[in-house]
């Protein structure tokens, strides 16, 4: 490996299973060192934000001397979670997380008391998934009463990991704009829906400007990283990801890792009434309208593991057709769904029933695909795919089977870390992060031509979801 010709920085993506830590070269982003280590997350979809903390330090650690001489760090977090702090700073409970459904009655209530679908999307961008913040801390305060009572700060997970870096209580509009409290049309925290919920803004934290540094690393025992080192604004994990591919309007990104998302970066403000699209703040100026599902690799995981099978022991044929809602959906929104299996035959096989489960994952998120696109892009651009799954091949190639569309795999494979990474470089150099990581061609790597459309799956998922429409929805 090359010497580094840059300043050494560091770049964190605390997602849903894990935190995984890069070393990077500011000057080329080549790849100097990385950790990773493992989050806990119960059955409930719940993670303690502590562990989160003991796990940035693991895998700092496990970057070894090259993490001592870093000159900037960025924290990408997965979205939505709600983090709920004491008066000493510690968690009151577990993070309540993005793929938890329980706040759907809360969620149905907070639409309709606030003016209807149409109306949170003119105000805040979205209309709430039962996955965004606000309808988390409105459970708790239904739900745990006391816990709620004696929060005295609510961050998101990125903005949490900041603070124990930092000591001060910031976040950035991206990550904010998918909590429900922050308004996309005014760029600030909404006191209508903060008194709604009784919640007091001095309790959430500053929401940074563009550009704007989050602090300096404070002396922490056991954090093996500079004291003084600058800390970049961080940000959720799929506008970090954005960052990380130095993203331009138009090119549509897939990621597939515990969570599904469609996306692209847009220079219009989003506002979908339906709900299917997030009208998520990127971390710059723009926007990232975005779809997400909640079961992605994880359900075609545990249904390769229900059979025995490998993940690529995929078989084509037959005509069974898998809806893989095994945490209840967002996208479509089923929070009260569950997995269904039907056309099944005496000659259906394991691997048909695997190949089916992929299909219904990509399905949900291809639906959307058009929706998070401005109605002027190419609309032959490749989809970039990204996440754990864009390791698979089968996954590409359900991908390319079911979309009709080139696709492209960028051989850098963290790129919610690398856009992190690109954030702190340019928070050091005063450059601007997308800039930086087209510099470092975050987004090489082997192309694959289209193919002719799979309509005939795609009709039969179609159909299956229409069909079994009072089943899903079923409480
Ligand atoms: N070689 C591989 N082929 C297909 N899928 C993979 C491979 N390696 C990891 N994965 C999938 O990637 C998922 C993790 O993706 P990742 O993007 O790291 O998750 P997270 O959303 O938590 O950041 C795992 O659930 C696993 O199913
Ligand atoms: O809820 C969303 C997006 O709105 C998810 O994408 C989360 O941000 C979780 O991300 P991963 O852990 O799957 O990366």
């Amino acid at each position: 490996m090359a010497a580094p010709e840059g300043p050494l920085v560091v770049g964190v993506d605390s997602s849903t299973q894990s935190t995984k830590a890069l070393v990077v070269d500011a000057a080329t982003g080549q790849v100097v060192a990385r950790g990773q280590a493992p989050h806990t997350v119960s059955s409930d979809h719940e993670s303690d934000p502590e562990q989160w903390w003991e796990a940035l330090c693991r895998a700092l650690e496990q970057c070894g001397p090259a993490v001592h001489r870093a000159a900037a760090i960025s924290v990408g977090g997965q979205q939505h979670g709600l983090v709920t702090l004491d008066a000493q700073g510690r968690p009151v409970r577990p993070a309540l997380l993005w793929n938890d459904v329980r706040s759907a009655p809360q969620r149905d209530r907070l639409v309709e008391e606030l003016g209807g679908p149409k109306a949170w999307a003119e105000r805040f961008g979205s209309v709430p998934a039962t996955s965004f913040t606000v309808t988390k801390w409105q459970w708790l305060r239904e739900n745990e009463p006391e816990a709620a009572a004696s929060v005295r700060a609510v961050r998101l997970p990125h903005d949490y990991l900041t603070e124990r870096l930092t000591g001060q209580g910031t976040t950035d509009r991206g990550d904010a704009s998918g909590t429900g409290w922050w308004s996309t049309a005014t760029g600030e925290y909404d006191p209508g829906i903060l008194e709604r919920v009784g919640l007091s803004p001095d309790l959430l934290p500053r929401v940074l400007g563009h550009g704007e540094a989050a602090g300096t690393v404070r002396h922490l025992e056991g954090l093996p990283l500079p004291q003084g080192a600058l800390v970049a604004a961080g940000t959720g994990d799929n506008m970090a990801a954005a960052l990380g591919l130095g993203l331009r309007p138009g090119r549509p990104v897939l990621s597939l890792g515990t969570s599904g998302t469609v996306y692209a970066v847009s220079t219009i403000r989003p506002a979908d009434p339906t709900g299917t699209v997030a009208g998520f703040a990127d971390a710059r100026t723009d926007w990232l309208p975005l779809a997400c599902t909640l079961n992605c690799t994880l359900a075609v995981d545990r249904v390769a593991t229900l059979f025995g099978l490998d993940r690529e022991a995929v078989e084509a044929g037959g005509g069974v057709t898998v809806l893989p809602f095994l945490d209840g959906e967002r996208t479509p929104d089923l929070p009260y769904a569950s997995g269904t299996l039907t056309g099944l035959r005496h000659d259906t096989t394991p691997g048909q029933i695997l190949q089916a489960t992929y299909d219904g994952a990509v399905h949900s998120l291809l639906a959307a695909l058009d929706l998070v696109l401005d109605a002027d892009a190419e609309p032959d651009a490749p989809i970039l795919l990204i996440g754990g799954g864009a390791k698979g091949t089968a996954w590409r190639e359900t991908v390319r089977r079911l979309s009709g569309r080139p696709v492209q795999v960028p051989r850098a494979q963290e790129l919610v870390a690398l856009g992190a990474a690109a954030q702190a470089a340019a928070l050091l150099l005063g450059e601007d992060a997308a800039a930086v990581a087209r510099r470092w061609s975050t987004d090489d790597g082997p192309a694959y031509e289209a193919v002719e459309r799979d309509e005939e799956t795609l009709a039969r998922l179609d159909a299956t979801l229409s069909g079994a429409d009072t089943l899903l929805r079923r409480h």
